[in-house]
């Protein structure tokens, strides 16, 4: 077998799948690869999402006839690995193996051997940066203009750094403290591997994430709910603080996600598994996290299948559930109680418009303006939610787009 040909076939499959088939990356099932190859082809799949439309281009000038997707996902792959600087030998090869191997595209081997051996790949180092599809891109053009989705868009091509948060005391891996409290790694390698891991104190959490539950300033002994919980790393966050806390998610194998951290950290949390639209709390909460389902467009860096899978056909019904949510949890909080809503979305629709809105249905409600360490001003809105985009802090890395509000009950 060529070498390093199973990440680089397991990335032509999932390429297939989330452009041919329309399926999130996460939807599909890990290749069947010793842990390192399975990372490098998940590694492999994101680097082309990011440059699908500047690798086309150059492809397209090479090639005459449209080729079917199979074979354009291995010459994309392979074009995508030769501007990141692979060896060129073992690249047009693994190519070439690969068109071999599939009876759609095998009759093609030697055009792929052709089009990899002249084409210049450095040109794709340069080329004009990948744009977000029209769905995304107009909306987002309207409400943030053309210079900012540019910085956006800038962002979207590089892979994401690890951000990490802890409890007081952790053993930490190495790596930079943003000013709003997060540990940011540029190149960590495999997570289970970094000082700490094992001992739970620190997990996986993007620096953006992490404010909605440094924003509810949850207190030892607190009545604290934590609705749509699942994963839970806002969960770890809440239960860290002392906080009784009681997390709530719809969904059975992501409660038991939250059940298998909170045991890797120590920590606790009353866990309920219901839908919120359907639960009633027996008593008053003195504060609520609400981390609403949403689009999930501010998570395009992590996540860059999502522009081709997504249509934004969901986004109105989302709209309408996170109101939902933010009626009935304001329900549930104690006189004086506080609510913070957090969305990781870049549509208004799930952010900015949320926070008009709901303060239309309920007058008596205080929209206190976020005073958080490391906030810069400019990512606070004139009526007092907290705007988060992949392109603050662009030169350590952005951060995922994310519409923060903290609400006080009259
Ligand atoms: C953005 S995710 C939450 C992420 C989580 N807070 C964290 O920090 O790890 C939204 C969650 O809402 C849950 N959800 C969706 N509809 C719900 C409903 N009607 N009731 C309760 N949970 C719901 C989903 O299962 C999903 O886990």
């Amino acid at each position: 077998m060529a070498e390093g040909i199973g990440p680089r076939a397991a990335a032509v499959q999932a390429l297939n799948e989330v452009l041919g088939e329309g399926r999130m990356l996460a939807q599909i099932p890990e290749p069947e690869l010793p842990p390192g190859e399975r990372a490098r082809a998940r590694r492999l799949t994101e680097e082309v999402l990011r440059r699908i439309e500047p690798a086309d281009k150059l492809l397209d000038k090479a090639l005459r006839k449209n080729p079917p997707l199979a074979l354009r996902n291995i010459l994309r792959l392979a074009l995508v690995e030769l501007a990141l600087g692979a060896a060129p030998h073992g690249v047009v090869n693994a190519a070439v193996t690969l068109a071999r191997r599939d009876r759609k595209t095998q009759h093609m081997a030697g055009l792929v051997n052709a089009v990899l051996r002249n084409i210049d790949a450095s040109a794709l180092t340069t080329a004009p940066v990948q744009k977000l599809p029209r769905w995304l891109r107009q909306p987002m053009v309207h409400f943030y203009g053309r210079e900012a989705v540019a910085a956006m868009e800038e962002v979207f091509t590089q892979s994401p750094p690890l951000d990490l948060s802890h409890r007081d005391g952790a053993t930490l891996p190495e790596g930079e403290f943003l000013a709003t409290g997060s540990l940011r790694l540029q190149d960590p390698g495999q997570v289970s591997a970094l000082p700490g891991y094992a001992e739970g104190g620190w997990w996986v959490q993007d620096a953006a994430a992490a404010l909605a539950a440094r924003l509810l300033a949850a207190q030892p002994g607190e009545k604290v709910l934590d609705l749509c919980a699942a994963p839970g790393g806002k969960t770890l966050q809440l239960a860290a603080t002392g906080a009784d806390v009681t997390a709530l998610d719809i969904s059975g194998p992501r409660m038991q996600r939250i059940e298998e951290n909170l045991a890797r950290a120590g920590l606790k949390a009353g866990l309920v598994t219901a839908d919120a639209l359907a639960w009633q709390p027996a008593e008053l909460f003195d504060a609520i996290l609400l981390d609403a389902p949403c689009s999930a467009t501010g998570t395009i860096r992590r996540h860059p299948d999502l522009p081709f899978v997504k249509d934004g056909s969901e986004t109105e019904g989302l709209a309408a559930l996170q109101a939902q949510l933010l009626d009935r949890a304001l329900g549930w909080l104690k006189p004086g109680g506080r609510l913070v809503f957090a969305t990781c979305s870049l549509l208004p629709e799930e952010g900015e418009h949320q926070l008009k809105a709901v303060l239309e249905r309920h007058p008596a409600l205080q929209v206190e303006r976020p005073d958080l360490p490391g906030l810069q001003p400019e990512w606070i809105t004139a009526e007092g939610g907290l705007r988060l985009r992949p392109d603050y802090l662009a030169a350590a890395g952005g951060m995922d787009g994310f519409f923060i509000m903290r609400l006080r009950r009259g």
